[in-house]
């Protein structure tokens, strides 16, 4: 069996998390960082969801879980510790058509969470198709190691420098060559010295933007 990887845009899409322990808190933090509009019920809320909800980040209902919670969500995250409400919530969803993960229980999701190394706006996500989360875990602290701050930074130098070249309409053979040719470059290593003007003038040869701010 093969998963399919997606990332989503999850901005003021209502997503629901059923429990509020340590787990759902967790979840949540998450879904907030991508600008979810996250709905949370649970029994009883852990401190943390507690401050979210007085903070107005989260909208919550304190009480038993419900159909009735489902309305409107775009997607379900499930982690209670009773596994006869994980089977409910499960079926409402699947007759609803509504995506549902269920924490640690791969047989009841239609989407399994991925480990995820993050620097900036680079995502590495990393499955093993639920084989082996630990695995993954490792993976994700290795990743994070090896990827440091330069590659974020390189990352928002080329995000800008992609957009100022497709509103000038460039050619796209031209534009593939012109980030092939930075991406391979030895810019990483001025960036990981710090030295932010010497790759600032390597973009600016290889991009041809020199030769463009000299045009009368
Ligand atoms: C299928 C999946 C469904 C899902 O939950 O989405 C699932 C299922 C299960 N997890 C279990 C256990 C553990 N899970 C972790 C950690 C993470 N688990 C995550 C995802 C997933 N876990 C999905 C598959 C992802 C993939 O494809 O690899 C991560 C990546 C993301 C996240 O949770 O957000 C996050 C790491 C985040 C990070 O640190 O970067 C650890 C390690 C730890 O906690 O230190 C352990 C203990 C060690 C071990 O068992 O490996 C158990 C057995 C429970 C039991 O023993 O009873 C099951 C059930 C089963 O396997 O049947
Ligand atoms: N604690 C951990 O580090 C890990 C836990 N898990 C799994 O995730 C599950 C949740 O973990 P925790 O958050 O630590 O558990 P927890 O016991 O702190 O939280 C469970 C939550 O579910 C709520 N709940 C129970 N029945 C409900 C219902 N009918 N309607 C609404 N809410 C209901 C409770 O009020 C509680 O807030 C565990 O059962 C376990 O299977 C998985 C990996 C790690």
């Amino acid at each position: 069996m093969k998963y399919y990887p997606v990332f989503f845009d999850l901005r003021e899409k209502i997503c629901l998390v059923v429990g509020g322990g340590g787990v759902a808190e967790r979840k949540v933090r998450r879904l907030l960082e991508c600008d979810a509009a996250v709905r949370v019920v649970g029994e009883c809320l852990s401190g943390g969801l507690q401050t979210l909800q007085k903070e107005g980040r989260i909208q919550c209902q304190v009480g038993r879980y419900s159909p009735s919670c489902l309305d409107g969500a775009f997607m379900v995250i499930c982690a209670t510790d009773d596994r006869a409400v994980n089977e409910q919530v499960m079926q409402d969803c699947r007759k609803r058509g509504i995506p549902i993960n269920v924490v640690d229980d791969p047989e009841r999701c239609d989407f399994i969470l991925p480990a995820i190394a993050e620097q900036g706006d680079l995502s590495v996500a990393i499955s093993t198709a639920g084989k082996s989360p630990a695995l993954a875990k490792r993976l994700r602290q290795e990743l994070e190691r090896q990827y440091g701050p330069e590659y974020r930074e390189l990352l928002d130098m080329l995000g800008e420098l992609r957009k100022r070249r497709l509103a000038k309409g460039h050619p796209s053979e031209e534009n593939q060559k012109v980030f092939e040719a930075i991406v391979f470059s030895d810019i990483l290593e001025h960036l990981r010295k710090g030295d932010r003007a010497a790759a600032d003038e390597k973009i600016r040869r290889l991009a041809g933007e020199d030769l463009e701010r000299n045009e009368p």
